[in-house]
């Protein structure tokens, strides 16, 4: 039986440091490879960055809008590249960002969750603005199938200001009320539970702002927003406080751009920052 996703991920993190770098071949960063916008260079462009970082990396996170936007050949090499970081031995976040009622979100999960499915990784991130209950089949599916989910709870976006610190009837912020039912399914867990949060690097005070317990959370932080977005070292050690030892920095851009050969040194570098900002 395959180990948790939240241990396969905290002994990914012990090896090779809190970093997980995105694959996000935009048309702009293709060009800037010396490759063209079609499914030819998308290929050459992802499948380069696995050979490259596999093996280097806590994990990688393919976005999957970049995929999707060159049809069904883009969704095909999508799943070449959760193959190979597989056979490279380097976990994968689908960053898909899925959310619907229940009964289709139950496909959504066996797309990206279930054995045997060529998209499914390790992980997938969920939006969980259906309500955290519609959930359900991809936090069970993951659950049997010894993967996880991110729940994006305090995103790096300014504009998810104005949903995710809404406050509900019960007094609690959206964000506070999604981190609190991940906790109930991460209970007990060790050394972390699988379902985890995105909570951009970007987002400030929101934390405290919200009364959002990241460290009750007891699962993996997914954090966005480092580089491209503007934020860096400090950022990431403000916003998560006590979580530190639980973030996982995501960058995409800002290592990418280095291109094909400079990209092992650029990676290095952002593990290295994000290792410096998040030792409790
Ligand atoms: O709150 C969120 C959730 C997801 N993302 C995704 O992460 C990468 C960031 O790319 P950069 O180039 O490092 O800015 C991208 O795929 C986003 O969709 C996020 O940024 N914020």
């Amino acid at each position: 039986m395959t180990a948790a996703f939240g241990a396969r991920l905290a002994a990914a993190m012990d090896e090779h440091g809190p970093l997980c770098v995105g694959i996000d071949p935009h048309p702009g960063l293709l060009a800037s490879w010396g490759l063209p916008d079609d499914v030819g260079g998308l290929r050459e462009f992802a499948l380069r960055v696995v050979d490259v970082l596999g093996g280097r990396v806590a994990a990688l996170k393919p976005q999957s809008a970049l995929f999707e936007r060159h049809g069904a050949a883009g969704m095909a090499v999508l799943e070449d590249v959760v193959s190979a970081a597989r056979a490279a031995g380097t976990l994968t976040i689908v960053d898909a960002k899925r959310g619907d009622i229940g009964s289709t979100m139950a496909g959504y999960a066996d797309a990206f969750l279930s054995d045997g499915s060529p998209l499914a990784g390790d992980a997938v991130t969920v939006s969980p603005y259906l309500g955290f209950g519609s959930l359900s089949p991809a936090a069970d599916l993951a659950a049997r199938t010894g993967r996880g989910i991110f729940v994006l709870c305090l995103t790096s976006n300014k504009e998810g200001h104005e949903v995710q610190h809404a406050v509900g009837s019960d007094g609690a912020s959206v964000a506070a009320s999604v981190a609190a039912q991940a906790a109930v399914l991460n209970a007990g867990a060790d050394p972390m539970g699988s379902v985890g949060l995105v909570v951009g690097a970007t987002v400030g005070d929101a934390v405290r702002e919200t009364g959002t317990d990241l460290e009750a959370v007891n699962g993996p932080l997914l954090a966005p927003g480092l580089g491209a977005q503007g934020a860096g070292a400090a950022e990431l050690a403000k916003v998560f406080g006590a979580a530190r030892p639980r973030v996982l920095a995501s960058t995409s851009r800002a290592v990418l751009g280095a291109g094909p050969d400079g990209l092992p040194d650029a990676a290095r570098t952002a593990a290295d920052e994000a290792r410096g900002a998040l030792r409790a």
